[in-house]
């Protein structure tokens, strides 16, 4: 196994970035909430405390022995993390006259720490607190100020262990990234080998010793989870992976014949099953987004247990989860309030008596697309927007009917097929369409018309965590609204989703 940074987190906003931070160095690393700090063997080389929105002056503040790890590995504290092991220590924090949020400047800087090498004078960072360490306890030094925070960072005198008040995962950290490398490169030694051919081996390796000759069923969507997820079992394990492509009648225009197109000459063993009665039939007459989607979750269950049965045997469910989704689940208080149930989460139902397989759920969507590239798995897989897994389904509000669909299935296309013929599509995260549950007044040929309304959605995001809307031309929205409303039948008026995620979600349902 590779070697290994561990992340404790205290519940940051900004902790799934440090993790991305110490990744693009090519050092492998994992996040544990706080409360539950793994067992460290000799792959890990370095920990790194996060920030918190909670403050080490209230009671029940989170905590962790720090005793118990000073010594065993570098440890290097970030924001609250940093304010936690001066508190330990003896040291004083209050709550800061101003409260800093946003850019300061390092007006003294120790370059002889280890840390703090080639990091700058007057080299911006980013600030988020609202605590500050007034004075560092005997046995730490400062090696960083800025003009209102003289304890910026500091480190000890009598251990590896280094603290640091503003944040270097941010981009906004001129220097954030050459101080992180001075961490995990330099101080914790760590030899940057972990790059997507290495990844790919050890996955290889991995799957081959757990799945030895069983079978495997893999729901495959034409996304690029599933396809990377899919490629990696396929080579350890070749025909004994059978890959399940579902059509569950909420699939975008065409996409069912271009998705089986697509995987031929990959050597996968593909199978197309066409299930869409089954999917309409258990959302006949629900109209509650939760409802909706898990009546969805539940058919996806039922047609790979009934696909299981006809191959046999089959002792495995292979699945595209990814980190994100894995860390969702396990934040830092326990399980985190459920904001919708993602169909391929929550489990299998005991009596499936299968176990489940999911070789991505280490890794960002940006890094599986990386691993895609290493698999040679084509672009236009690799390049695809997410689409869910529920599909249209939580795209038409309300309740769903196969003809919903299909009016829903020409907007999409239009605003698909405008986005690449602008040349918009690569730049977008994601687009999609929704349609209205509500009815509007439009007039066309001196006609009245009465029809539905849509929304067009389109995010900026690097994950789907969060997301902006995207600023789309208004030449181009122009021209799509038109497209829509004069070749959609059903639909008189369309209007584009300005809400950023959060408060709202990408998807309405
Ligand atoms: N139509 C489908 N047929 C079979 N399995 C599906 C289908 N849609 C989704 N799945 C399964 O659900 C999982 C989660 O779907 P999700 O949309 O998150 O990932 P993806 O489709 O692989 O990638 P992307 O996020 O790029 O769309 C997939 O990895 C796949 O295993
Ligand atoms: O496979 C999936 N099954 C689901 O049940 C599901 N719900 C949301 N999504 C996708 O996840 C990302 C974040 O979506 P939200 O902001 O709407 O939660 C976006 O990319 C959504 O398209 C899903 N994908
Ligand atoms: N970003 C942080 O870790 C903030 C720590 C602490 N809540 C403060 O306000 O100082
Ligand atoms: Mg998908």
């Amino acid at each position: 196994m590779a070697e290994k940074i561990i992340i404790l987190d205290f519940g940051s906003q900004y902790t799934q970035l440090i993790a991305r931070r110490v990744r693009e160095l090519n050092v492998y690393c994992e996040i544990h909430p706080f409360s539950k700090i793994p067992a460290f063997d000799d792959n890990v080389k370095g920990l790194i405390l996060s920030g918190s929105p909670c403050s080490v002056r209230q009671e029940e503040n989170p905590d962790i022995d720090l005793d118990a790890l000073v010594g065993k590995v570098p440890i290097l504290g970030v924001c609250y993390g940093a304010q936690l092991i001066a508190h330990k220590l003896g040291g004083e924090i209050l709550p800061s006259e101003i409260r800093e949020y946003g850019r300061a400047n390092l007006s003294q800087v120790d370059q002889h720490s280890e840390l703090m090498k080639e990091v700058n004078i007057g080299s911006q960072v980013w600030m988020s607190h609202g605590d500050t360490i007034l004075e560092v306890p005997a046995g730490l030094k400062v090696i960083a100020s800025t003009d209102s925070v003289r304890v910026a960072a500091f480190q000890s005198t009598e251990h590896p262990m280094w603290g640091i008040q503003f944040h270097p995962e941010v981009t906004h950290s001129d220097d954030g990234k050459k101080l992180l490398r001075n961490f995990v490169v330099h101080i914790c030694e760590c030899s940057q080998d972990w790059t997507p051919d290495i990844f790919v081996e050890a996955t290889v390796e991995g799957l081959k010793e757990r799945l030895g000759d069983d079978q495997v069923v893999l729901g495959l969507s034409g996304g690029v989870d599933s396809s990377v997820a899919a490629m990696l079992i396929h080579k350890a394990i070749g025909k004994n992976l059978h890959c399940i492509f579902v059509d569950n009648g909420l699939l975008r225009k065409n996409e069912y014949e271009d998705v089986l197109e697509s995987y031929k000459g990959m050597g996968l063993n593909v199978k197309g099953v066409n299930a869409s009665q089954e999917f309409y039939a258990a959302l006949a007459g629900l109209t509650d987004p939760e409802d909706k989607r898990k009546a969805i979750g539940r058919v996806f269950i039922e047609v790979f247990d009934k696909e299981a049965h006809a191959i046999q045997n089959v002792k495995w469910l292979g699945q595209g989860t990814i980190y994100p989704d894995v860390i969702e689940s396990v934040s830092v208080n326990g399980p985190s309030v459920t904001i919708k149930s993602h169909h391929n989460v929550g489990g299998l139902p005991e009596k499936m008596k299968m176990k489940v397989v999911e070789p991505l759920n280490t890794l960002f969507k940006d890094e599986v697309r990386r691993v895609g590239r290493t698999l040679e798995i084509d672009e236009s897989i690799l390049g695809r927007h997410p689409f869910p897994g529920p599909g249209l389904g939580i795209r038409i509000l309300g309740d769903v009917t196969a003809e919903k669909v299909r009016v829903l299935q020409e907007v999409d296309h239009f605003f698909i097929k405008g986005l690449k013929d602008a040349g918009l599509y690569d730049e977008v995260w994601q687009a999609g369409a929704m349609l209205l549950p509500v009815q509007s007044v439009g007039v066309m040929g001196d006609e009245r018309t009465y029809e539905s309304v849509v929304a067009l959605r389109a995010v900026a995001s690097v994950d789907g965590m969060t997301a902006d809307w995207c600023h789309l031309p208004y030449d181009f929205l122009a021209k799509v609204s038109n497209d829509i409303i004069n070749r959609v039948k059903g639909v008189n008026r369309v209007v584009y989703d300005i809400s950023s995620k959060p408060p709202a979600t990408i998807e309405w349902e």
